[in-house]
């Protein structure tokens, strides 16, 4: 029986999954996290065992459980989040994966997407799934499966089989089998579902070769995935959507023009454009930002790879720093006469260039160019790439007089990096109180599902910004810095 005022969200990350319980005033009391192994078992093959995303999940929310004191009887719901896209398939009567799950940033179906593309499937997915025809998303990495394990094929066809994304997966888990169901921002990362009628593509699945028996029924965000008993007593499950969807919906972003933009490892933008789907001329990806009582709100989304792991590499790669939040203190004291520009393309150049064989440079090197110098020009690399995205984003959507950028993310805590941020878009860039929005974001859409948490309108109301950073700089400026840094992407992606 659902008790008082505790949400307990589920965090399934890349690297880590997180319990973090939110108590009536949706205040996180108590969190834990354990981080999992990744596997490489061959250059661009990125795996996770399908046990370890469950294991870690289940006893982080026993973890945060129990530092918060808080029972099962006493939660009102579950809301889950989880990394995107990463593919699942398991036996509907055991439970049991075929294979590991195959993450994300996997490119082993490079080859199969370019064949596709080269028999002409790319326009149908961009116009169902608001996607490109690229590895990054479930469905090569499903027919993959289907067609590299042995006997997958002939289960999948006696309908033996279950494909998921992470949060369709730990569902299933978590009720022992009873729910095979995922929400409609999962969904929409699939490339398997049309984003504009709100069902799966028979076209595409066709195309793949994909029994349409192997999907989860597509709910709404907020609604009802069943219940779980395996943490003390029966819990609800009752609110579900990817990572970023659920950064944006944390953070509010509820009405037309309305942008987060979250930096963590990378970056992942979204700009919610209403129950328009504004197609990308500039290949940025359409999406559902949410779906609540069965109506969608879409979204342009920009994904870049590299945000917060350059100052990673300047710390592990370069040894530069020793800490992240040191390249605070080091930006500015920068030599103002050197402008050296870091155009960070470790693994290619995403959104808007896509550009996966593009390797990272640094240009006006001096003799004089030192870590003040390189950690100026990493933290502005940052901010250069999200003006891309803005560009990029307001290109697709002139009617939108974009004016609200929130930020959040662990390095969105680099005021001197937001500070920039603000410099370049020549736009205020807010910073909200807490940069744990995705959890957040999860758990406000189970709160608001058993009625404990305000309504859509009432959440947007209760936020509030930490810290708007307005813009010092002129145009003039601005426009200078950022041609410099267009050349330097376009010399970077010619060598
Ligand atoms: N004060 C800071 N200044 C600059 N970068 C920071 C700062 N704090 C954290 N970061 C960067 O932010 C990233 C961590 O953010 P987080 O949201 O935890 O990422 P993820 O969830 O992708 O692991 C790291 O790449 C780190 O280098
Ligand atoms: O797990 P994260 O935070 O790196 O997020 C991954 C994204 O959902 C991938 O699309």
């Amino acid at each position: 029986m659902a008790g008082s005022g505790y949400i307990l969200a589920l965090d399934q990350g890349t690297t880590s999954s997180r319990g973090i319980v939110f108590d009536a005033a949706m205040r996180p009391i108590a969190q834990a996290q354990e981080e999992f192994p990744q596997h490489f078992p061959d250059s661009g093959w990125v795996e996770h065992a399908p046990d370890d995303l469950w294991q870690t999940t289940l006893r982080s929310a026993q973890a945060a459980l129990m530092q918060a004191g808080v029972t099962a009887a006493e939660l009102a719901g579950i809301g889950i989040t989880n990394q995107r896209e990463t593919t699942l398939l398991w036996d509907a009567d055991t439970g049991v994966c075929l294979y590991n799950a195959i993450v994300w940033q996997d490119r082993r179906t490079a080859a199969l997407c370019r064949r596709l593309r080269d028999e002409g499937l790319e326009p149908l997915i961009r116009r169902q799934t608001g996607l490109l025809l690229d590895p990054y998303f479930s469905g090569t990495k499903l027919k993959w499966l289907l067609d590299n394990v042995p006997g997958a094929r002939d289960r999948a066809e006696a309908g033996k089989l279950r494909f998921g994304t992470v949060d369709c997966y730990l569902i299933w888990k978590l009720t022992e089998g009873r729910v095979h169901a995922t929400d409609a921002t999962n969904a929409a990362r699939t490339m398997l579902y049309d984003i504009h009628r709100g069902d799966w593509s028979d076209d595409i699945c066709a195309a793949l070769d994909i029994p349409r028996s192997l999907l989860p029924e597509v709910r709404d965000c907020a609604g009802s995935f069943g219940d779980t008993t395996l943490l003390g007593g029966s819990v609800p499950i009752l609110g579900v959507a990817g990572d970023q969807q659920a950064a944006a919906i944390g953070q509010a972003c509820f009405t037309p023009g309305m942008m987060k933009s979250t930096y963590g490892t990378g970056c992942f933008a979204l700009l919610n454009t209403g129950d328009r789907a504004v197609q990308s001329q500039n290949r940025l990806l359409t999406t559902v930002a949410y779906q609540l009582n069965g109506q969608r709100s879409y979204a342009l989304e920009g994904a870049i790879f590299i945000a917060g792991a350059v100052v990673q590499w300047l710390r592990d790669g370069l040894g530069l720093i020793q800490r992240a939040d040191q390249t605070g203190d080091l930006a500015p004291a920068a030599d103002a006469a050197q402008d050296l520009v870091m155009v960070p393309a470790f693994t290619g150049l995403g959104a808007p260039y896509w550009s996966p064989d593009t390797r990272g440079a640094v240009f006006g090197l001096t003799r004089n160019s030192g870590p003040a110098e390189f950690a100026r020009a990493a933290l502005e690399s940052v901010g250069l790439q999200t003006r891309d995205l803005l560009e990029a984003m307001q290109a697709d959507w002139p009617e939108c007089d974009q004016t609200v950028l929130r930020v959040d993310g662990g390095m969105a805590a680099s005021d001197w990096t937001m500070q920039f941020l603000a410099d370049i878009l020549g736009a205020p860039v807010d910073r909200p109180h807490g940069l744990e929005t995705t959890a957040l974001g999860a758990a406000w859409l189970a709160g608001m599902q058993a009625g404990i948490y305000p309504d859509q309108a009432g959440f947007a109301a209760r936020w509030a910004a930490e810290r708007r950073f307005a813009p010092v700089r002129d145009a003039a400026w601005r426009d200078a810095k950022y041609a410099r840094w267009k050349r330097a992407v376009a010399a970077t992606m010619s060598v």
